[in-house]
């Protein structure tokens, strides 16, 4: 059971060195309102004064046991247990402590830590879902106990239990600067029959986490010319290989095949997430070939939006990680 923190109405006059249980506002009516005091402010001499001015001639404090904690101490020591790089804390509020984003990266969070420290009484961590892209500044995770206080052996337990896990519980991984290359496929583009429109989206995204597109080249749909371009890019060094189009059903949709006959190792072709169900992740040694098709072009969010970030951080994407977005991975479609 989680103790009710013990309150004592003392004079204010003998209350120096001890504890404000909760904010004390002031009012003056056209002034001023606001908060005097925090809530667990150590009362000073010098406060006897402003306090019997808002009307306090005896006020509660808080009678803190032996062994207890307070809240915002509560919530900066959970904080600093669970978060590694690429975080900062902010001080607390109404015992609440904030981990942000330092640096524009991927959020890693361990879900079955989190799960593991919320399932001790009186904790509350909050976090963003893991592998999202997060902009500097961002609040990523959030901590705090629900009591006033609460037995620092709890604290104490907790911070033991996140040393269990491996790494942080929280992080904000860097993304790296990665040189990548794009095959776009398709005769109705290669012969100029309609513009380019996979180009733009795919620099947009690249180029938004910090890498750049070297080039981008063109090819019918015929698995050779394919199979050479990508190539090129590989013998050039590119960290990344993105080919569009050519994904689905259709005699003329070579990319697959193309991708393979490369002699990439391919993770899998397709993943039940909808939209960008036809994608294909390959590895030729550490680089990745993704075969990236059509919904990429118009939706704002696809399969290629979950392994793109995670690949820039220099993650490598396995079967699972694939198999894994149906649930939840109903989008628009
Ligand atoms: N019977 C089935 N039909 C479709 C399936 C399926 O499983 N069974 N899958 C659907 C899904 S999901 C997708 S996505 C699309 C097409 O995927 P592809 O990657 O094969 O795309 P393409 O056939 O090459 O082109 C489709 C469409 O997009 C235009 N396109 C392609 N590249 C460009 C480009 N660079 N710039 C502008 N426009 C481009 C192309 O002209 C076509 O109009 O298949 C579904 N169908
Ligand atoms: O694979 Mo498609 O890109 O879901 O529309």
């Amino acid at each position: 059971m989680v103790e009710k923190p013990k309150l004592k109405e003392v004079p204010v006059r003998e209350a120096v060195g001890m504890m404000l249980p909760h904010d004390m506002t002031q009012i003056l009516p056209g002034e001023f309102k606001g908060r005097l005091f925090k809530k667990g402010h150590v009362i000073t001499e010098a406060d006897i004064e402003p306090l019997l001015s808002i009307g306090k001639e005896h006020i509660y404090v808080l009678e803190m046991p032996e062994g207890y904690i307070h809240e915002d101490d509560a919530g900066t020591r959970i904080a600093r247990a669970v978060s590694g790089d690429g975080l900062t804390l902010t001080e607390p509020y109404e015992g609440k402590v904030s981990m942000k984003a330092t640096r524009l990266g991927l959020a890693k969070i361990n879900e079955e830590a989190v799960h593991a420290i919320n399932a001790l009484e009186g904790i509350a961590l909050s976090t963003i879902y893991s592998d999202q892209v997060v902009q500097p500044g961002q609040t990523v995770a959030a901590a705090r106990i629900i009591p006033l206080i609460m037995e620092e052996a709890r604290i104490v337990r907790l911070e033991e239990l996140a040393r269990g896990f491996s790494g942080p519980i929280v992080q904000v991984k860097p993304f790296y600067e990665k040189k990548v290359g794009v095959v776009t496929t398709g005769g109705e583009v290669y012969s100029g029959r309609i513009a380019d429109k996979f180009g733009p989206v795919i620099r947009a995204k690249v180029e938004a986490l910090g890498s750049r597109v070297t080039e981008q080249r063109f090819a019918p749909d015929d698995k050779e010319a394919i199979e050479r371009e990508i190539i090129r890019f590989l013998e050039e060094g590119v960290d990344l290989v993105l080919v569009t189009g050519g994904m689905s059903v259709d005699p003329d949709d070579r990319t697959p095949g193309a991708i393979a006959g490369v002699g990439a190792e391919v993770v899998r072709y397709g993943t039940p997430m909808l939209p960008g169900s036809m994608l294909m992740v390959a590895y030729k040694g550490d680089v990745p070939i993704l075969g990236l098709p059509g919904a990429v072009m118009h939706e704002p969010f696809t399969s290629f939006d979950v392994f793109l970030p995670r690949i820039l951080a220099g993650e490598r994407i396995v079967e699972s990680d694939m198999t894994r977005l149906g649930y939840g991975g109903l989008r628009t479609c």
